[in-house]
């Protein structure tokens, strides 16, 4: 296949659509449009990121069955780009298998990873990858059925849909099973009770393996691997990643072994995001976005091609480099204030960090505890990467205007 682009806002443009125009998407739609083509960004509220920087900004609710495919016949883009989970998916099944859009990396693949259980299902059983036990619940009894039939404590109760931690919590004993079960139905990203109850896996560490499928020269998928990113978590959402981890060989060739299976399997081409639990040399399958990962901003300081352009590059069928520049980290930014039009301080300190770089993301609104921005830094070494991108970020101090 060799890739034509056309001139955006003319009739030969090439247009892509986002599902999702986050923070993430917002930098996809930056590296589509280096690349010469026209953006549709579609989000759940105004002024989302991506709309801020997109050629054609559209809102709906993208969960919403009759809401999408008005929008996507209205539209007709060559491509369509999902960038969260909670999207009418069976939409887009029957629309691709009309021939009618392309969903990237494929509609089924966004079927599937857009709740917990079609994605731990797949992996689990299905494919045989290694995962934490787990059991699905619809209600209080049942999900203390399942701690008391195998599970055991401690585990962890997260709602299907949901990311970033939504909802997300660790039962340590009997006391807290209702407590995890009422934050789980607080904290879903659409209505409905259902949860995953997953044993606690006691890692050393847990990387994210960013894994490209893009074309090669014969035309055909090939699969590439950047060096791994590890991240800590808090309360289920990243706050800190860095680039490279440093892995044992067996425990990186199980990563890539996983995340090559996994991503095979949802095929497509495009970016992908394979989470994984390590302890010693064994590993671990989490979950995979079919689509950049939060933690993966990282590769914005790290890599010559960043986790966007690489995405942009697959999709567009055009070649890719996944290699490391440097080593670098990342540190998250939270609102810290409920308030919309936010002001940031503190900005020129956090860019006098050397190595620093820094994204605000735009978002409309501020929540406590909602992403607003990050810092980036390269440096010698990792260690002193995420020493200055945790001093970068705290140097940036969001408040009510
Ligand atoms: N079974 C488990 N055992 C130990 N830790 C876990 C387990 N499940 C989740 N965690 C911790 O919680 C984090 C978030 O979990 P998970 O990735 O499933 O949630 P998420 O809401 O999908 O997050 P995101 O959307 O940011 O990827 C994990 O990265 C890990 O640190
Ligand atoms: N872990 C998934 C993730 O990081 N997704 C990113 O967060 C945005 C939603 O943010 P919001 O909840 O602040 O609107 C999404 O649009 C995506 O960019
Ligand atoms: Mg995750």
């Amino acid at each position: 296949m060799s890739t034509v682009i056309g001139t955006p806002l003319s009739p030969s443009a090439t247009r892509v659509l986002l599902l999702g125009s986050g923070e993430l998407g917002k930098e996809v739609l930056i590296a589509l449009q280096r690349l010469g083509v026209e953006t549709i960004a579609v989000d759940r509220y105004e002024n989302a990121p991506g709309q801020q920087v997109a050629h054609h900004a559209r809102t709906i609710t993208m969960s919403d069955p009759e809401q999408l495919r008005a929008l996507l016949e209205a539209e007709k883009p060559q491509l369509v780009v999902p960038e969260i989970e909670a999207i009418a998916t069976p939409v887009l099944e029957q629309l691709e298998a009309e021939g009618r859009i392309r969903c990237i990396p494929t509609a089924r693949a966004a079927r599937l990873t857009m709740d917990r259980e079609g994605i731990r299902r797949l992996a689990a059983e299905t494919l045989g990858l290694p995962t934490s036990p787990y059991r699905f619940c619809d209600s209080l009894e049942e999900l203390q059925a399942a701690i008391d039939g195998g599970i055991g404590y401690p585990c962890v109760v997260k709602p299907v849909m949901s990311s970033s931690g939504k909802g997300q919590s660790k039962i340590d004993g009997p006391d807290g099973v209702k407590k995890a079960w009422d934050y789980a139905m607080a904290g879903g990203r659409v209505a409905g009770g259902r949860i995953i109850v997953e044993g606690f896996i006691d890692f050393d560490y847990e990387i994210t393996q960013l894994t490209v499928r893009a074309l090669g020269a014969d035309g055909q998928p090939q699969t590439h691997f950047c060096d791994p990113i590890g991240h800590v978590q808090v309360s289920g959402d990243y706050v800190e990643s860095w680039q490279p981890h440093p892995m044992s060989p067996a425990a990186l060739a199980a990563s890539r072994d996983i995340a090559k299976k996994i991503t095979d399997d949802l095929g497509g081409l495009g970016l992908f995001g394979v989470e994984l639990f390590v302890k010693g040399d064994q590993v671990w399958f989490s979950e995979v976005s079919p689509r950049p990962h939060d933690t993966g901003m990282v590769t914005m300081a790290t890599q010559w091609q960043n986790e966007f352009e690489l995405h942009a590059r697959a999709i567009l069928g055009l070649p890719v480099d996944a290699s490391l520049k440097s080593p670098g980290a990342s540190a998250v930014v939270y609102g810290g204030v409920d308030a919309a039009g936010i002001v940031f301080d503190g900005v020129a300190d956090a860019l006098a960090v050397p190595g620093s770089d820094l994204r605000l993301f735009g978002k409309p609104e501020s929540f406590s505890k909602r992403r607003m921005g990050v810092a980036l830094v390269h440096a010698d070494d990792v260690d002193t990467a995420r020493e200055r991108a945790k001093l970068a970020a705290s140097k940036v101090r969001p408040r009510v205007a």
